[in-house]
């Protein structure tokens, strides 16, 4: 470890740290090493370095404020073989990323995304009638409802399409992020960003190289399919409104071309899929692990809303608990807790500690919520407790300073803050009312007739988690609430209409069914 870098763990010749690099759930360890070293600690990893910050006020010094220099990503050669670079979230800063990210902050305003919201709601009415209809046809078909909704409200909104079924082209979509992610994974590949000389193997002797010209043809066909579905309809007069619509339309003056509008849609639709529904399952394993709070909840939505209507945005002003709980889950199960790597583009200077040029910068979003530095985080995510953030604005105990926790930070940090937080925040705010709303979670029932307890520990390992399925019994709070999901998801049939287009044979079958049920 050079001299000036923040401390850290003991380092071994040539390797550094590579060795003990937690790459499975990298936030507990993490957070142990920052208990041992401080809120700001290093890793070597080879030549290269690690910064990990944990304490907030270094986070947002350097994550926000100096985020002019801190903003760029580490390199990802496989990733950038498979996008040609033009992947929005994994991009270096680079001059087709500020592009990307200009057309980001021009089309999905808070404003923008306002306009969305009927579709949103719409999906979200369907996310409860298919909860209704089959909240355990399968053990865990809750699951695939929550990641059809996701999808189709990023399909409806970008593309002006939506997708009906978890089983067409949802599963489709998840196939071929899948078999991108697992290439992205750790170890899945050999290091070719930590040793570039591997770059020139040939590809009949590098199966990775093969591997990502295959993904790269799959995510092609699918994301260039779907903007030449939606060039065809605008040239037919059909547009509907949709975002992707308005990129095209704005193509010159934003500097995109047809390739970079094709990534451009296809990293929002990566980015914003999953992202959604791993809060929304967390959401309910708190909702299941700690029936308390999920009272407290019911007893606020039925006051403020009653029995014949969902609720709305506006119905969230009048409920602080909700609102509460809703923080809580993002502080108590953060969607990304050690956020998404940034990189450093020139040398800073911290509290007398050196972070060099190209080192890697984590955020340790495992701090979140209650304390300001890591001598305080003894009770780290151990408990959902949504009163905490009735206390105090920003969750800390009360006489403890918070003004350095933003709400934000689940989003991440200065120039590379998740562009899609809008259109996020509506799906999180209207499906956690409306989950609460219609549906009692309760632990699923053994043979012995005792039930059995939820893990909420049991996450997917990797930077964006999400909880392992679990299973729990989902049943409607009365008929008159089932009825009017049932009415509401049939009086959203107007709303759909301008999306469905070019259902398969399938999909019309299904769409006859489900509103012939409902009414
Ligand atoms: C619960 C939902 C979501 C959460 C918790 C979330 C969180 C995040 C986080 C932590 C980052 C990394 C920020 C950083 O590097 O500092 C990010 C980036 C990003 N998010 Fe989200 N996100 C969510 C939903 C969405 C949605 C719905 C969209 C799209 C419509 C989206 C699009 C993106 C994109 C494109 C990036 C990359 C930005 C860049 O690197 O410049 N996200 N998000």
């Amino acid at each position: 470890r050079e001299a000036g870098l923040p401390p850290g763990p003991p380092t071994v010749p040539v390797l550094g740290n590579m060795h003990i690099f937690p790459t499975k759930s990298p936030h507990s360890k993490f957070t142990e090493w920052a208990r041992k070293y401080g809120g700001m600690f290093s890793l070597k990893i080879g030549p290269g370095t690690v910064v990990v910050l944990t304490d907030v006020a270094a986070v947002k010094e350097l994550m926000d404020k100096r985020s002019a220099t801190t903003s760029d990503r580490p390199p990802t050669h496989i990733a950038d073989r498979i996008t040609g670079g033009f992947h929005m979230g994994l991009a270096r800063s680079t001059s087709a990323w500020k592009i990307l990210r200009k057309t980001s902050g021009a089309i999905l305003t808070a404003q923008a995304t306002a306009q969305h919201l009927p579709i949103q709601q719409a999906e979200a009415t369907q996310l409860l009638y298919d909860i209704l209809g089959s909240p355990q046809a399968s053990p865990f078909s809750f699951y695939t409802h929550i990641s059809r909704y996701s999808y189709s409200v990023i399909l409806s909104v970008l593309y002006g399409k939506r997708a009906r079924r978890y089983n067409t082209e949802v599963s489709g979509f998840f196939t071929v992020m899948h078999e991108f992610n697992a290439i992205l994974s750790p170890g899945a590949t050999p290091p070719v960003d930590a040793m570039p000389i591997l770059e020139f193997i040939p590809e009949r002797w590098a199966q990775w190289k093969r591997d990502s010209r295959r993904i790269r043809n799959l995510q092609r066909t699918l994301y260039f399919g779907m903007m030449e579905e939606t060039r065809a309809r605008m040239h037919r007069g059909e547009g509907n409104g949709c975002y992707m619509e308005e990129v095209v339309g704005r193509e010159k003056e934003l500097g995109m071309d047809d390739e970079m509008t094709s990534y451009f849609g296809s990293a929002l639709l990566e980015t914003g899929s999953e992202t959604t529904s791993s809060y929304l399952q967390s959401f309910i394993l708190a909702l299941v692990a700690y029936p308390e709070a999920q009272k407290k909840a019911h007893e606020e939505i039925d006051r403020v809303v009653g029995e014949d209507r969902l609720p709305t945005l506006v119905d969230l002003e009048r409920m602080p608990y909700i609102r509460a709980m809703i923080l809580e889950t993002h502080r108590f199960r953060p969607v990304t807790p050690v956020g998404i790597p940034h990189s450093t583009l020139a040398e800073e200077e911290y509290q007398g500690y050196i972070i060099p040029k190209g080192a890697t910068i984590f955020a340790n979003l495992s701090f979140q919520g209650a304390f300001s530095t890591i001598q305080r985080s003894s009770m780290i995510q151990k408990n959902f407790i949504p009163g905490r953030y009735m206390l105090t604005k920003n969750g800390t105990k009360p006489g403890i300073d918070g003004s350095d926790l933003k709400a934000t930070f689940p989003f991440g940090f200065g120039r590379r803050k998740c562009p899609g937080m809008h259109l996020a925040c509506n799906s999180i705010n209207i499906n956690a009312m409306n989950l609460l709303w219609a549906f009692d979670f309760e632990p699923e029932i053994g043979a012995d007739g005792n039930s059995i307890a939820v893990d909420t520990a049991a996450y997917v390992a990797g930077i964006a988690t999400a909880p392992l399925p679990f299973k729990c019994r989902i049943t409607p709070r009365s008929p008159g609430k089932a009825k009017t999901i049932e009415r509401e998801f049939l009086a959203a049939a107007d709303t759909f209409a301008k999306f469905e287009v070019g259902l398969g044979e399938g999909d019309e079958e299904y769409a006859a069914i489900s509103r012939a049920y409902a009414g």
